[in-house]
């Protein structure tokens, strides 16, 4: 489980996190859904540990991220931009790497990375170079890093930026399969279809606040409205920064 309890982060004279709270369950894919700008990106950082928070807490687990980082990290995985893999690595070398970092032993780094190889089809590609990877292949090889560990939790800012179709419904079906496994998965967004389509609750964000919470359905109902898209421009009151 994520929570963040009264977060607040200034950045140079913007207030990207305003007194942000919100809870993230196991078992559930959970949409951070906002305007650009609206301070996603800042509250996903906080969680990992890059950027301390002026207040609020965030937690992993019940483990507050900035009073135990290695203890918080330990159940958080965090999808990275899979255009930046290294490219001199195969998948089994880029991935056992991670599940090192992560504190894993070398043997247990070498199961964990062939238990992600299989969870997520790669054994294929698994020993060639990184480099010349399709979009679906880079996509699999940065899940499978981020889960190596096993974490509880993972976070995804922006997933699908970048990605064709073909990619985009992969990396859905493997998020669908780790909310089944119990996970909890939390990720940003401004596209309205991905989140409607994937998320058990959404957290609408906007000037570093929440806006509203609920269900894609539930947002509807209390905006008045019968599409996701109305209820969002409705509940942030501007179609500033969306995609549809
Ligand atoms: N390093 C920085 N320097 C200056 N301002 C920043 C910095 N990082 C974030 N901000 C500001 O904080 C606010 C929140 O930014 P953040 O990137 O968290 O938003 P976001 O919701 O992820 O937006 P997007 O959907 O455009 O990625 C914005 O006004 C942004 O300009």
């Amino acid at each position: 489980m994520i929570e963040v309890k009264h977060l607040s982060k200034r950045i140079g004279d913007v207030q990207a996190l305003d007194d942000l709270s919100f809870k993230a369950l196991n078992g559930q894919i959970t949409g951070l859904l906002g305007p650009n700008g609206a301070g996603k990106t800042t509250c996903l950082r906080t969680l990992f540990g890059l950027l301390q928070p002026d207040d609020g807490v965030a937690e992993i687990d019940g483990i507050d991220v900035r009073k135990d980082p290695i203890a918080a990290k330990q159940q958080l995985g965090l999808f990275p931009d899979p255009f930046g893999l290294y490219e001199r690595l195969t998948p089994r070398e880029y991935i056992s790497y991670f599940a090192e970092l992560s504190g894993l032993s070398k043997a247990q780094a070498k199961d964990a990375t062939e238990r992600a190889i299989q969870m997520l089809k790669l054994d294929d590609i698994a020993d060639r170079r990184c480099k010349g990877f399709s979009q679906g292949q880079r996509m699999k090889t940065a899940l499978a890093q981020a889960i190596v560990h096993q974490p509880t939790n993972v976070i995804l800012d922006e997933p699908t930026r970048g990605l064709d179709v073909m990619s985009t419904r992969l990396l859905r079906s493997n998020l669908q399969q780790l909310k089944e496994q119990g996970h909890c998965v939390l990720f940003s967004s401004h596209v309205m279809q991905e989140v409607a389509a994937l998320c058990d609750q959404v957290i609408v964000m906007a000037k570093g606040k929440v806006v509203a919470v609920g269900s894609p359905e539930k947002l509807c109902e209390m905006a008045g409205e019968t599409s996701l898209e109305e209820a969002f421009i409705k509940l942030i009151g501007s179609d500033e920064g969306i995609a549809a």
